[in-house]
């Protein structure tokens, strides 16, 4: 199958810096990939290149063959950017109308209401009366508008409850479905590690992984024996058992971080230790997130 985005040896410096360092990448479609990496890495940079909103210093980028100014590329994609500016003094529900007014085949006012979650009495807010999260989901409805093939979303649930950030990605997870192509970045790890097919890793400026989150996990992560502790376990005790490297607690389970699980639960019977509903599971992506980072940009996939 044909790539419907590709950068090639893509650079761009901002008077002395350079944000984004010769890279390239493909992305085909249905695909749904996460651009992850540090403050400053040149995410939003290489976002706003595939967007046409900055030109590259060096290299070559395109969507669906084209140049991504195209007015044929401007149809095919839809973008949901971190400032999301609207004309304050419209209501919601007008600014919908106004963003349907630019495309040819938009989507119906119905469904892109939908997408905001909003009442019929919020869609009669003006834009400027609304909370930051209600903006972004404005931001969402406005990024559907002309039913584009491929969506941008950089850091798409900042500012959102947990409620509207489920219903987002499950809206998400909808389109991917529906055949559409996914781009998004976001500093919320876990929400790449269950969205993401792929997460392409940046770090000042480089591509430093690209692969399934699961890849990533594996090349970089160590395991971990997971149970249910009793009160009376001290973190010194399991600190004490070989191979051990990090221990930490999340959701009432602890988690001992080792690349010899056999080893650790061998131990863990033979001290008695009184532990509950055990597992074993691979680490975090922010696990595999510190690992990277420490490597300082190493290149490792
Ligand atoms: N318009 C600009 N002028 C000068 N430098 C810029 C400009 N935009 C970005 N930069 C610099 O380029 C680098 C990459 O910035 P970019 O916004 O792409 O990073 P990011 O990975 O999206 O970071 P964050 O996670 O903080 O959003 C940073 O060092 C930033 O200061």
């Amino acid at each position: 199958m044909e790539p419907i985005i590709e950068l090639n040896k893509v650079t761009k410096v901002f008077k002395n810096k350079t944000a984004v360092n010769e890279i390239s990448f493909s992305i085909h479609k249905g695909e749904i990939v996460a651009i992850l990496g540090p403050n400053g890495a040149g995410k939003t940079t290489t976002m706003n290149m595939m967007l046409g909103l900055l030109e590259p210093s060096e290299g070559n980028i395109q969507l669906f063959k084209k140049q991504p100014k195209d007015k044929f590329v401007k149809e095919k994609i839809g973008a949901m950017l971190q400032e999301v500016s609207v004309i304050d003094a419209l209501k919601v529900k007008e600014v919908i109308h106004l963003f349907r007014s630019y495309y040819r085949n938009p989507l119906s006012f119905e469904e892109l209401v939908n997408f905001t979650g909003f009442s019929q009495n919020e869609c009669q807010k003006r834009a400027n009366k609304l909370s930051g999260g209600q903006k972004r989901r404005l931001g969402f409805a406005i990024a559907m508008a002309g039913d584009p093939d491929v969506l941008f979303f950089d850091e798409p649930t900042v500012g959102l409850d947990v409620t509207s950030r489920k219903v987002f990605w499950n809206t998400v997870k909808d389109l991917k479905q529906g055949g559409k192509t996914i781009i998004f970045t976001t500093h919320y790890l876990q929400e790449a590690d269950d969205i993401a097919e792929r997460v392409i890793l940046f770090h000042e400026g480089k591509i430093v992984g690209d692969g399934t989150p699961l890849d990533i996990k594996s090349k970089l992560t160590k395991q971990a024996v997971t149970f249910s502790a009793d009160s009376t376990i001290h973190y010194d005790q399991l600190a004490s058992l070989p191979f051990v490297t990090d221990i930490y607690e999340k959701d009432g389970r602890l988690y001992v971080l080792t690349e010899q699980p056999d080893d650790v639960l061998k131990a863990i019977f033979a001290k008695e230790i009184p532990v509950r509903n055990i597992g074993v599971e691979r680490g975090r992506l922010e696990d595999a997130f510190e690992q990277v980072m420490e490597k300082k940009g190493g290149c490792i996939i």
